[in-house]
């Protein structure tokens, strides 16, 4: 794990070899310990240089071992060992140094960077903080405001920037061990102190506190709801006001608290889930390492309008040739002419001259006969895309791949036209396709290995994040939409608003609503398409009921809102006003409520109360019901390429994981029952319907062998306080010890739903904590979050117990603090967080009792009567969404708008657009400070923490 070589008789070359990203594995760990204890204690060594194997210095921790107890040596000590020997350390970083690995860089006395390296601190988008110095060391070495963008955004820069900022000594372009070895001998002999970063006073500027408010506001902005970039800033701050040793304590208070969150677990998750999709596996057994892909050097692309256009850009950016075709001289012209612009801003914006000689544009199909693919993106119309592909099977030479972007039309249906059924594939772009990154490729029955892995391989060189997916009416993303968007317009049916069910899914996580999304996108779309299948218009037999359709329900009230000419955004009016046509801010129209008081009068629907929960679970479970549904007609492999496509497709809230994920998070059995719940209170939704796989899984796995061994297992330590029922979302023992059975899919990730759990303990005298405030102007960040949090339990207080032994709690479990698992509790004069206590259901005179994993009513509440007041609420964070402006685009083939989320040009996954939810659970308004003697929360003053 890591090489101990001798090298110019006394220098001590230490070399990571961890492939591939040299992470700091627990082996890892050791093998530094042991080679600077031998290189600082063997007589002949007088400089050390460490270096990573294959080009690459070191990509941080290994973010797989969070999933599970922390065994080896704690990476501190190792790292601290290093920085306080007494033979000058040079980090040699080529590749990169990210994370713990720019950490371990910051311990050594001298850094030498390769002129291609990247270094950063990532952390903060795995939902958790630089917690190996990174946060205090850094602010020492470039000051708070660099070190803070750096630590807040998780940015990596160039070798260049870092020696600009003051983080390396040298940048060169030669071998960066060569050069460092040769630094080091010349640092042999020089005093090392000045060069111990721990020793260095952080730069405080003077408008410390300004500076970090400001900080506080753009992340909250940025990332509303996400508490990473919150704890950072606190570790940040107490680099600049506290000294080295009392901010590394804080440091690792935040990171304790950071750790075993379910935001970090989401994060983490998708990390993992981005790079598992590219591992794609077809039901043929074809998989992405046997299969082989074909170079691309030319492509055309069919249509100019939005989608094609920004694949035009997209594949001449990565150096591609393109020929682009067009119907007509003038959208010919029009299209040439946006192409080129885009190129050209894209161009300088990457610093790089624009590929405009790798284009050709043309009115004739005939051009195309020696291309390698074509990408058809005309309108979404299956008539016009046969004729093109027939013109294509003539034109192009036999070899010539042929794909289509249609956003849900039948792949195979097109294969069956062309002379080359097994060179088809979809591949579906979203809007903009060269901002976007989402690429569905789409895999029709005969479409051949070679193919899904040349457009799985071309996805990725144009940067995309590609996920195969089967032949079904709107794949996998449009597909999940359609019952999505079908629940919100029921909901409409039965008594919400377009704003509170925008406000509900804000709140959960959505940068926009559904209601706000569709006006953006546009509404008159949608409408031609259901007019099209014959859902609307004057096609429908007039003895059909209005509000049924093939035996199903039916909403007509999005043709409603169409046939009074309002369309959204674009038309000044849709289901929210606009000042004027194309301005953004939405506002409620009261027309919209006449509209639906008008309609639910005329059908005799009487309008009831709605909670955000129940919006929150019908829009969301049906979701990751229909991502259930597509499993199991192996329309997607796994479930983490169905959150995949959602987190880059839809903007799905990253830190809630994925629909997939959430659901897991939920608990599966808690899905099925809610499901089960809605269906019966609407049989004539099918969507409703709890699918058949995950309820028998969910059914197997209470039966299971293997869980009866967990069981059984638990039971036997029955009485020990470190096993407590599982609230579906801690480790189980089982998996700790390998034993992992994998029913459920979220089994694979580390998180199951078996009935006991190992809770890795904390001492309460560890637990994150701050002083409690004199006064509420005294309070500080952690006081905000602890506040916060208090003012959540507040809201639904009435389902809490005592703790079962208050005078007593020794351990507390720092987890989830979303899902309700905690209680902040005033301990020995200390906020702390402390695990919410687990409830009985026997006692008598309880309050109503909920699930510690969710907080839904119980099962005999109605819709219509709900006793119990508990709402999902929980933070967002925003995306930057667009929406599909073009008419070949922007609508999938089921009739419904689909929501798309963009990245504004930008690398940075965090990035939003801004959009602030006034009610998110951490918006400084809805923050008020609640003095601890006013709040019901449990107040212990005098505990033994050592009991
Ligand atoms: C009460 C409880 C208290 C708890 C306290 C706990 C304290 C715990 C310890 C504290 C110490 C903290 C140390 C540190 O601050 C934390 C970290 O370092 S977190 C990690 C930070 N690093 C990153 O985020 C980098 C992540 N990786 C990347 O960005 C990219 O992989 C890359 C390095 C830029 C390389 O990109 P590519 O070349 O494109 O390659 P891939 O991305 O496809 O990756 C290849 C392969 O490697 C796997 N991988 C990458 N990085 C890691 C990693 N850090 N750990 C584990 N595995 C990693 C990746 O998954 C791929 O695997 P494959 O898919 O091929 O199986």
């Amino acid at each position: 794990m890591a090489r101990y070589e001798l090298v110019k008789r006394s220098v001590a070359l230490i070399t990571l070899t961890n492939p591939p990203v040299n992470a700091l594995s627990s082996p890892v760990r050791h093998a530094i310990a042991n080679s600077m204890e031998r290189a600082l204690s063997d007589p002949k060594v007088r400089a050390v240089v460490i270096c990573g194997e294959n080009g690459r210095f070191c990509g941080g921790a290994d973010i797989r071992e969070f999933a599970g107890p922390l065994r080896g040596p704690p990476l501190i000590p190792v790292l601290e060992a290093i920085e306080a020997g007494d033979k000058p350390v040079v980090a040699a970083i080529e590749g990169m140094a990210l994370g713990g690995g720019f950490e371990l860089a910051l311990f050594c006395h001298y850094r030498i960077a390769q002129s291609k390296a990247r270094l950063g601190l990532p952390e903060v988008t795995l939902g958790i903080l630089p917690a190996a110095g990174g946060t205090q060391r850094l602010p020492r070495l470039i000051g708070i405001p660099a070190a803070l963008e750096m630590i807040t955004t998780g940015r990596h820069i160039s070798a260049q920037e870092a020696l600009k900022l003051g983080i390396v000594d040298q940048v060169t372009d030669q071998n960066a061990c060569e050069t460092a070895l040769e630094f080091a001998l010349k640092a042999v002999g020089k005093p090392l102190s000045p060069r111990r970063v721990s020793t260095l006073t952080t730069p405080c500027p003077p408008d410390l506190d300004a500076l970090l408010e400001a900080a506080t506001m753009q992340v909250k902005k940025k990332t509303p709801g996400v508490m990473a970039p919150l704890a950072c800033i606190q570790a940040v701050r107490a680099a600049a006001t506290m000294p080295y040793s009392k901010g590394m304590k804080q440091e690792s208070e935040l990171m304790a608290t950071l750790f075993n969150s379910g935001q970090a677990r989401a994060l983490q998750y998708c990390f993992f889930a981005q790079r598992t999709a590219g591992k794609w596996t077809l039901p043929s057994g074809a998989q992405w390492n046997n299969s082989k892909p074909r170079e691309i050097r030319s492509a055309a692309v069919i249509g100019l309008g939005t989608m094609g256009r920004g694949i035009v850009v997209s594949l001449a950016r990565v150096g591609i040739s393109v020929i682009a075709v067009e119907s007509e001289k003038k959208l010919l012209e029009n299209g040439r002419q946006m192409v080129i612009g885009m190129l050209e801003r894209d161009a300088k914006r990457r610093g790089v001259s624009a590929s405009l000689n790798l284009l050709k544009f043309t009115l004739s199909l005939q051009d195309l006969k020696d291309v390698d693919l074509v990408i058809e993106a005309v309108f979404e119309d299956m008539a016009l895309k046969k004729r093109v592909f027939q013109e294509l099977s003539k034109v192009c030479r036999p070899g010539t791949l042929l794909c289509t972007n249609t956003s849900g039309l039948d792949v195979d249906a097109l294969a069956g036209v062309t002379d080359r059924p097994h060179l088809v594939a979809g591949m579906h772009f979203f809007s903009p396709a060269h901002v976007m990154k989402l690429l569905e490729v789409v895999c029709g029955p005969r479409s051949s290995s070679e193919t899904i892995a040349t457009a799985m391989s071309l996805g990725k060189k144009m940067g995309k994040v590609s996920v195969a997916v089967g032949n079904c009416p709107g794949f996998v993303g449009n597909r999940m939409l359609k019952p999505y968007l079908d629940q919100a317009t029921f909901l409409l049916e039965e008594g919400a608003t377009p704003e509170q069910i925008d406000k509900a899914l804000e709140d959960f996580g959505f940068a926009m609503g559904v209601f706000r999304m569709s006006d953006l996108a546009g509404l008159d779309v949608g409408w031609r398409v259901r007019k099209e299948s014959g859902l609307t218009g004057p096609d429908v037999d007039p003895k059909n009921p209005p509000r049924k359709r093939q035996g199903r329900r039916y909403c007509p009230i999005p043709d409603m809102v169409c046939e009074q000419g309002r369309f959204g955004q674009k038309t000044g009016r849709g289901w929210y006003k606009y000042d004027k046509p194309g301005d953004t801010n939405a506002k409620p129209d009261p027309l919209i409520q006449n509209l639906l008081e008008t309609y639910r009068s005329r059908y005799g629907i009487q309008p009831r109360n709605i909670s955000d929960q129940e919006i929150i679970e019908r829009c969301l479970f049906v979701l990751a019901n229909e991502g259930f549904r597509i499993l199991e007609d192996g329309m997607a492999a796994r479930p983490e390429d169905i959150d995949v496509i959602y987190l880059f497709g839809y903007a799905f809230p990253r830190h809630r994981g994925g629909p997939m994920f959430y659901a897991s998070m939920v608990g599966l059995e808690r899905v099925l029952e809610r499901l089960e719940h809605y269906h019966q209170a609407h049989p004539d939704v099918p969507h409703l319907e709890p699918i058949t796989m995950a309820y028998t899984g969910a059914q197997k796995a209470l039966k299971s062998d293997k869980l009866d061994e967990a069981q059984a297992l638990a039971k036997s330590c029955a009485g020990r306080p470190d096993f407590l029922p599982c609230d579906g979302l801690s480790i189980c023992a089982t998996h700790s010890h390998g034993k992992c059975f994998k029913l459920h899919w979220c089994c694979h990730l580390g998180w199951c739903h078996c009935k006991y759990v190992y809770q890795p303990m904390t001492n309460v005298a560890q637990l994150p904590s701050t002083p409690v405030p004199a006064a509420p102007s005294d309070c500080t960040d952690t006081i905000d979050l602890s506040i916060s949090l208090t003012e959540r339990f507040l809201r639904i207080s009435p389902c809490f117990l005592p703790p079962p032994c208050p005078e007593s709690p020794k351990y507390c479990n720092i987890a989830e603090l979303f899902i309700d698992d905690y209680i902040v509790k005033r301990i020995n004069g200390k906020m702390c967080y402390v695990q919410r206590p687990p409830i009985h259901t026997e006692a008598p005179s309880t309050p109503p009792q909920i699930n510690p994993a969710s907080l839904t009513p119980q099962k005999q509440h109605t819709e219509d009567k709900q006793t119990v007041e508990e709402t999902v609420k929980g933070p967002k964070m925003g995306h930057c969404s667009s929406p599909s402006s073009s008419e070949d685009s922007g609508i999938n083939a089921l009739g419904g708008h689909y929501l798309e989320s963009c990245e504004e040009e930008s690398e940075d996954e965090l990035s939003t657009d801004g959009h602030s939810s006034p009610g998110s659970l951490w918006d400084q308004d809805e923050c008020t400070l609640l003095s601890p003697s006013k709040s019901i929360v449990e107040i212990i003053e005098n505990i033994e923490t050592t009991v």
